[in-house]
């Protein structure tokens, strides 16, 4: 699957967010290159959410800027977001539970190509959007449970559902919030395949947030190692696996 344009490039600059007198990001810097595969750790309360609903839009920073294709995004809202190209995934699994899995993808690619969430009960094979979003649930294996209820499917499957929807829509760069949460071993590997053939060799930007460090490692380019709202390094996984500041402030006690 491709995306119509160049993946963008992200620059966060000395984001800051206070929310009630508490500090929850304070001068986040992370400059993520164009196609690359970021990952986000740290331990529970760093800010890994935070800082994805600041890119995402979901919440408004107190201080800095995010820059995403070299356009200054630090205002624009979530939707216009969305049409620039930034999609998202969340820690718990968002999907329409009543609506097939072809149903949920479709809605996804039929809005972003223009339309509305109406969904004709007998959609015309073969529209643009349904073309998608079939085509994006073949990349992620599940042809198999196109007219399945999406809440019937199992964990893993909807985590892969999605995946499919941020490849049906136009996205140049995806945030995966803990996209392995609650995943049991043996769907692991399949999801580890699905993320990399989001990410397609570059031809998407992703920043995934995951607990799971050898999976994680083993999948990036860079590693941001975020604690206390701060980032304490950023740096290749070899490097991260081997910095002292790092190993003590997270990895050594990690989950
Ligand atoms: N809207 C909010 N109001 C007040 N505090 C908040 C708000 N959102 C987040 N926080 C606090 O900010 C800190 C960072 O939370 P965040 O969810 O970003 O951490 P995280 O690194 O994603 O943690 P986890 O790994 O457990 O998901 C936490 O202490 C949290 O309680």
């Amino acid at each position: 699957m491709s995306t119509t344009s160049q993946p963008p490039s992200l620059q966060v600059e000395g984001v800051g967010l206070r929310i009630g007198g508490a500090t929850i990001l304070d001068g986040v810097d992370l400059d993520v290159a164009p196609g690359a595969m970021i990952g986000v750790i740290g331990p529970n309360g760093a800010g890994k959410t935070t800082l994805f609903n600041v890119i995402s839009g979901i919440m408004r920073p107190t201080a800095g800027s995010v820059t995403l294709g070299g356009t200054d995004i630090t205002s624009m809202s979530v939707p216009a977001r969305a049409r620039a190209g930034l999609g998202r995934t969340f820690q718990t699994s968002s999907y329409f539970p009543r609506l097939s899995v072809r149903e949920n993808v479709r809605i996804a690619a039929q809005v972003q190509l223009g339309g509305n969430y109406t969904l004709l009960r007998f959609p015309r094979r073969g529209d643009e959007a349904t073309r998608r979003a079939e085509e994006a649930l073949e990349a992620v294996g599940l042809s198999h449970r196109l007219d399945t209820p999406a809440g019937d499917i199992s964990h893993g499957d909807k985590r892969k559902l999605e995946i499919a929807t941020l490849m049906a829509i136009d996205t140049g760069i995806a945030l995966l919030d803990e996209p392995m949460a609650g995943v049991g071993s043996g769907d692991v590997d399949g999801l580890v395949a699905r993320i990399r053939e989001l990410h397609g060799g570059g031809r998407r930007t992703v920043l995934m947030v995951e607990h799971h460090i050898d999976v994680l490692l083993g999948l990036v380019d860079m590693v941001a190692v975020m604690h206390g709202g701060s980032i304490l390094a950023y740096d290749t996984p070899e490097q991260i696996m081997s910095n002292p500041v790092v190993q003590s402030a997270y990895l050594g006690n990690a989950a």
